[in-house]
This record gives structure tokens, sequence and C-alpha cells, in this order.
């Protein structure tokens, strides 16, 4: 029910006649008039008095409103039901008008909640200005119209707990040609009659009139009448509304003024509390105005706030990674929430506006704290992933591990503290400390993680440095085992740790650790390289056995320039063999304990006496001396950490390195004896004498008779193929009775096999065929082959046996034979 006339004017029913609140109407009127946007800078004039006064007529000229008018042809009878809102057209501030229900009326009773009473109530406890319209012929008279209105009044005044100073402007219609100056005084005369008369609580028993009322007194011609005269009274009178709320206004105190936005929902509570017939307390209306409206401003602030554009992509992308300048965007969005709800609740109570606004930024605060904290983890991920990086550059680059950790945690320390300056908000103030201790500890974790694994990767270089070093080494020095073996391990021993642990103390230097710490590693260093050499020695430990038979195989069968040894009777094999197994005992003796410590011990010569120097005479003294020194499994003087061999090990090994090198001595010893035999294959130089001497006369005769030459060249020829043939060398190997036995088999069917092929070659020669003595052939091809299987062997008629029997004795085969 809202209307509107072409100049501007804009009314609507606020309250109807049944007193009902329209509440629709006056939002829409509120919107209309653009009300909200006033603040307190408007002011509310309302009118009363009797029925069909000319209220309506006088408003309608006086501010150009478009109140309904009783038309004058119709008689008086009600027109204006209920309570009616317009604006003033052409009035500054903004001056909103109610025109009331007409009092003194037939239609209404008479009682406490009779309508005319609570629309004076209504209309004093919202209206700066209250027009009192009324009929000049009813001022001094006892009955007239206007006294009950005015009881009425100063009635409901008392019913404001605190009441506002309200200007009540007497208009006197239809004046007559008293004037002014003395209608007044009786007009004032009546209002304070009135007001004594009215019962007053306790509280304002002495109260004057002009603590509740500004009383203004006007008088305006009839407009019927003196239409003229009416207009131009009514022209000045409206000037008096311009600027009414300034300072010295028309208006009261407006202590009880509610900002402009409240309006609609102040006078709705008002009459509702009007309604109910409770006394208004109006300074605390204001305050639940002020609540209400700041909630509703606030509710509506934090709402456009969620659905913010830029919010909204500022939360959206902080969700996925850092946004630079978060902080100062946030800061600034919330700003523009907050100095808008500033804006919109100015004007209500400060105590409920501030604690409003301090409800709204803790409200709105709550809403982003989740994106700054996304924020502020983005910016300890990120700081520690690039910390991580750096890190690893400066590492790389080879800066000294402390320094680098150092300036690295620094700078990036300061680098996140930097960047969550960046993200603070300004109207939270939030501590980062505990991300800020996050991250801290996140990179602490990292660069002892790095430490930790740059000690290792140190240390295994040195270890794998010690181990190249000392290895192959300590085994070659174990090999050659001497008496000067393990001053030699150690002396190696010393050198290799000193360079491995000059570098490594080198390469540690840059992490700055503690000396204890340090001096820990370079012991452990240490201890390693003792611990290589002691594994070494006790990896050639385990297989002494092997190289006790190498070593014994290679001075056996070697002699002093390294050439292999062929056993030609000359040599003497006792002396050889102790000479290869005292080189043997001393390997034994070099690997049976770690010698690192230079402490002397006795097991050498334990050893010697045992098992070699003593064992000729131990024998015969076994049983005087019943005490035997390997007996045992410790070492007198070595602790059993460090032996490797025990003595009863030492014991057992030497009698299974001597069964095992027996056969090769047998083998050298039979060698020497088939040598001996092949070289007493002449007669004594007496027998040979005595032949030449005692066969002169054959010989003779034989160089007399060449024919005999023949024969006995053919017979030797014959001796000699069936020599080769019966292998008569290789039969009498095993025996002179074997040798026999064996022959005497295969002597007639060789003869024969012999004749024949002679046989065959003769007949050959019969038919003229040339051919070659096959014979004489396969003699050349052995005699040959023998000589190039003996090397320097040259003796003629036994060199085959001797290069073939060479080739047994000789030093691989020997080998061979012990394998
Ligand atoms: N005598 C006289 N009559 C007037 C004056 N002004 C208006 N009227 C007449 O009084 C009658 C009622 O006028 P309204 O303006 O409707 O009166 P009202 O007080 O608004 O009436 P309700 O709203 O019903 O209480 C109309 O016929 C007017 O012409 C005036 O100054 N003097």
């Amino acid at each position: 029910m809202l209307s509107d006339n072409k100049d501007g004017c804009c009314s609507t029913h606020l309250i109807d006649g049944d007193g009902g609140f329209n509440v629709a109407g006056v939002d829409n009127f509120m919107k209309e008039v653009k009300l909200a946007e006033c603040g307190l800078s408007y002011a509310v004039v309302s009118i009363m008095g009797p029925q069909s006064s000319g209220k309506s007529t006088l408003l309608n000229h006086l501010f150009r409103t478009n109140f309904r008018e009783m038309d004058a042809y119709k008689g008086r009878s009600q027109t204006t039901k209920g309570i009616w809102m317009a604006r003033c057209v052409g009035i500054e501030p903004c001056t909103i008008v109610m025109d009331l229900e007409g009092t003194d009326g037939r239609e209404r009773g008479e009682d406490d909640t009779a309508f005319e009473k609570q629309s004076a109530l209504f209309a004093l406890a919202v209206s700066d200005i209250v027009l009192i319209n009324m009929w000049c012929h009813d001022i001094g008279r006892e009955q007239a119209a206007n006294k009950p209105l005015l009881k009425t009044v100063f009635q409901v005044m008392m019913r404001l707990f605190s009441p506002r100073k309200t200007t009540l402007m007497f208009v006197i219609r239809d004046k007559t040609r008293t004037p002014l100056e003395n209608l007044e005084p009786v007009l004032r005369e009546d209002i304070q009659k009135i007001w004594d008369s009215v019962p007053k609580p306790q509280a304002h028993k002495e109260t004057p009139l002009s603590e509740f009322f500004n009383v203004e007194v006007v008088a305006l011609s009839s407009y019927e009448e003196k239409e003229e005269q009416f207009n131009e009274q009514v022209a000045n009178l409206r000037q008096r509304f311009f600027h009414s709320i300034a300072p010295g206004g028309l208006a009261g105190d407006r202590r009880g003024v509610v900002p402009a936005s409240g309006f609609s929902f102040s006078a709705q509570q008002i009459w509702k509390v009007i309604k109910e017939n409770k006394d208004l307390d109006l300074p605390a209306h204001k305050v639940m105005v002020a609540t209400v409206r700041c909630e509703e401003i606030a509710n509506e602030k934090y709402a456009s706030f969620t659905t913010n554009e830029e919010w909204c992509q500022l939360e959206e992308a902080v969700h996925s990674h850092s946004v630079r300048g978060f902080g100062r965007k946030l800061s600034s969005i919330l700003d523009t929430c907050l100095s808008e709800y500033d804006a919109e609740a100015t004007f209500f109570e400060e105590g409920v506006r501030s604690s409003k606004r301090k409800q709204l930024e803790e409200k709105l605060l709550q809403l982003v704290q989740p994106a700054y904290q996304s924020m502020l983890g983005h910016i300890r991920s990120d700081t520690f992933e690039r910390f991580k990086e750096a890190f690893d550059k400066a590492l790389k680059g080879g800066k000294g591990f402390a320094l680098a950790a150092r300036e690295c945690t620094e700078s990036f320390i300061s680098r996140f503290d930097e960047e969550c300056t960046d993200a603070i908000i300004d109207q939270a103030k939030w501590d980062s400390s505990r991300v800020r201790d996050k991250l801290r500890r996140d990179v602490d974790a990292h660069i002892a993680e790095v430490c930790t694994a740059k000690l290792s990767e140190v240390t295994s270089l040195y270890e794998t440095k010690l181990n190249e070093a000392l290895a192959g080494p300590v085994e070659a020095l174990l090999d050659g085992a001497s008496d000067d073996t393990w001053p030699a391990i150690r002396k190696l021993l010393q050198r290799e740790t000193d360079t491995a642990v000059s570098g490594f103390a080198a390469a540690l230097s840059g992490f700055e650790m503690d000396e204890e710490s340090r001096d820990n590693m370079v012991f452990r260093l240490k201890d390693y390289a003792r611990g290589v050499v002691e594994a070494k020695t006790k990896e050639e430990a385990g297989r002494v056995l092997i190289r006790m038979k190498d070593r014994f195989s290679t001075l056996f069968s070697h002699d002093q320039d390294s050439m292999p040894r062929i056993w030609t009777g000359k040599e003497d094999i006792r002396a050889i063999t102790k000479t290869a197994r005292s080189a043997s005992l001393k390997l034994l003796s070099v690997m049976a304990a770690v010698r690192l410590d230079d402490e002397g011990d006795n097991i050498d010569k334990t050893l010697s006496l045992a098992l070699v120097d003593g064992r000729a005479g131990a024998s015969s003294a076994r049983s005087i001396t019943s005490v035997d020194p390997l007996a045992s499994s410790t070492w007198n003087e070595v602790p059993p950490s460090k032996t490797l061999i025990t003595p009863v090990q030492c014991k057992s090994l030497w009698r299974q390195f001597q069964t095992e090198t027996e056969y090769v001595v047998s083998q050298a010893i039979a060698a020497q004896e088939a040598s001996k035999r092949n070289n007493n294959w002449l007669p004594p130089p007496w027998a040979i004498a005595a032949m030449v001497i005692l066969g002169f006369n054959e010989f003779m005769t034989l160089l007399r008779n060449p024919l005999y030459l023949g024969v006995i060249f053919v017979a030797y020829l014959l001796f000699k193929a069936l020599w080769v043939q019966l292998d008569i060398s290789g039969e009498f190997r095993n025996g002179v009775l074997p040798g026999v036995l064996s022959l005497s088999t295969k002597l007639l069917p060789t003869v024969m096999n012999l004749l024949k092929k002679l046989a065959e070659e003769g007949q050959g020669v019969a038919s003229g065929e040339p051919q070659r003595n096959p014979a004489v052939a396969s003699k050349s091809f052995r005699g040959s082959s023998s000589t190039n299987d003996s090397g320097d062997v040259s003796t003629s008629a036994p060199s085959e046996v001797t290069s073939e029997n060479g080739t047994e004795y000789s030093s691989s085969s020997l080998h061979d034979k012990m394998q």
C-alpha cells in the first residue's frame, strides 16, 4: 500500500485501523525514500488532534504530502484510520511525517488500551516534533475538545522511562481576530492546568512541563474561509521545518533517536511494546535496536564477505599454492568488509556497535584462518624444499658442511620470516612461531640426516682406501712369510693409517664436530685398518696348508735360480726337503697369530723345535721328554683374540702337510735313483780297459775283414729294432723278473713281425722300387723327438730312456703328482 505522487512524495499506511504494523509497507517506504542512508540526519513529525480538524489538509499544504482529506461537501466524518506515514517533499534533512487517526471520535472507546492513547504514545516515542491541531475556539474552554487529548499526551509521557524532550507545537486553526499574543498565555495556562492535573509518578512529582516539552504555538487562518492567508501562514510555518534537527532547530533533544536504518525495526518494537501495554524504556530500546540492527548488518557483511569474489579466488588459490601478497590482499578485503559495517552501523549505540564489530571481526578471522594456516604451510614447505636444494648445492660447491648448514639455515629461516610477514593479516596478528619452530625442526632433522649420510660416505671412502692400500700388500707380505713379515706389515699399517687418518681428519674438519666425536671417528678408522689386516691374515691363515704346500713344492722343485730341478743324483734331497719344510713352517708360524702390537713371541721357535729341528732327536728323546710343546690350544705369549692357528692346529696341519708332501719327496728319490741307474749303463772303466786289451785280436779281425763289420752292423740294427719294439728298458723298470716274463711272451711275435717286415722290404727291393728303410726312419724320428723332449740331454743310446725318464722327473711333473 505504497503511493507516490508526481512531486516525489511517498506515503504508506504505517499502522492500520486494527493496530496491525505494516512491516512490508514500511520497508518498501524506507527503500523508496532511501531512509536507511540518512543515518541520524532525519526528523519525524506527527500530528494529532480531533477528528476532521483539518490535519490532513494542513500536512498536505505544509509538507506537500498526499494524505487523504475529507471531502468538504460530505460532512465531518473520519477519514484517517490508524497511522499514515509520508515523506515531506522539499524539506532537508529528510523529514517523515505521520498522520494520526483523529481523537475524540465516536468510533473508539476510552480505556487505556484505546487506540487514541496507544497512537499518542507511539507518536511521542518516535517523533521529534508533535503538532497538536486544535480549534481556536477551544482555547480557554472548560469542555474543549483538545483537553482529553492533552491529558492523554501528558499521561502517556509518564510511561516513557526516560522521556525525550519533544517539541509540542500547538496549531490553532481558524484563528479569530484575537491576536496570538493574547491567545498564547491563555493556551499555556490551559496546558499547565492539564499538566498539573495529570497524576505523576513520585520521581516526576515536581518536574516542570518544560523538562519534557518545548511548547510552541502557531495560529492559522481558516483554510476554508481565508485560504490565501492560510496558505501564506502555512508557507511561513514550512520554513521552520527546514533543518529542524540542527542546534536550535524545531526538533527536540533527539536523545532517543535511532539511526534511520533502524527506524522500521524501532517503530515496530515500540508499537509492539505499546500494544502489550508495557512501559517504554527508550534508552534500553535504543540499545535493543542497536543490538538487532548491528547484528543484522554484521551478518549481512559476513554473508557478503563469504561470497566476495576476490576472497573466493584467494581461498581457492591458497589451497594449492603460496600466494604472493596474501596478507595484504586479505587484510584489504577484511578491511573493506569492516569499513562497510562501520559505515552502516556508525549511528547505533557505540558499545553495541563495537561489540558487534568485534564479533564480526572474530567470525571473519575464524573464516579466513584455515586459508592463513594453509598459506603458512605452503611457505614452510616451499622454504624447506628451497633450503634442501640450496644446502645440497652449497655442499656440492665444496663449502664446509657446518658452514653451509649454518648459512643456509639462517638465510632460509629469515626468508621464512619475511614471507610470514607478507602473509600476516593486519586484523589478526596471528603468531607464526609454531610453524617456524616446525620448519626449524625439519631443517635440523634434514641437516642431521645429511650429516650422517656424508659422514658415513667419508668414512666408507677412507675405509675403501685403507682396504685397497692394505689387503693386497698384506697378502703379498704374508705370502713371502719371513722374520720381517710382521714388522713390514706393522710399518705398512702405520703408514697407511697415518695417510688415511690425516685425509679423514681434513675431511671431517668441515663438519666442525666436537673433539670427542671426531676422535671417536678417527679411532674407529684406525680400528678398521687393523681389522683389515686381521681379516686378511685370518683369510690367509684359512688356506695356510695350500700356501705351505705351494711353497714347499716351489722350493723343492726349483733351484736357486728358480729353474726346474732335474734329479741327476747329485742333489742332496734331504737338505732340499729340510729347507723347503723350514720355509713352509715359517709360513705357518707367521700366520699362526696376528702381531700388530710388536710384542715378541716364540711361536716360530716353538714350531721349529717341535716340528723340524727337534724332530730328529724327538724320536730318541720321546720317552724322556713326554711334554709336547704343541699340545695346547693357546700360545704362551699370544692372547686368544690374536691367535689364528692354535698349537694343536699347527701340529695337525703340519702332519697333513708332511703326509701330502711325502709323495713328492719319494718321487724325487725314485727319480734320482733311476737317473743314477741310467748313468751307470756303461761298464766300469776297468771293464772297458779289459775288453779293449782282451778283444784287441777280434777288433783287428774286424778291421781286416769288413764283411764282419757289415754283419755286426746288421745285428746291431736288429737288436736296436727289437729294443725299441719291445720297450725293454720300460719292461725292466718294474723289476727284473716281471721284465723277463713280459719279454718272453712278447719276444716271439715281435721277432716274427720284424722278420715279416724285413721280408716285405726285401721283396720291395727285388722289384726295383727305391724305398727308405723304415727302421732307420723310425729310429731317426724317435731319436729326434726324444731329444726335443729331453732338452739338454745328449747321451746316445740311453738318451731315449733318459729323455723319457727326464720328463717324468721334471718339476712340473712332480707338482702334478703332488696335486
Ligand atoms: N473550518 C475549517 N475547515 C477546514 C479547515 N481545513 C480543512 N477544513 C475542512 O475540514 C474537513 C476535514 O478535513 P480533513 O483534513 O480531512 O480533516 P482531518 O482532521 O484530517 O480528518 P480525520 O483524518 O478524519 O481526522 C474538510 O472538509 C476540510 O475542508 C480549516 O482550516 N477550517
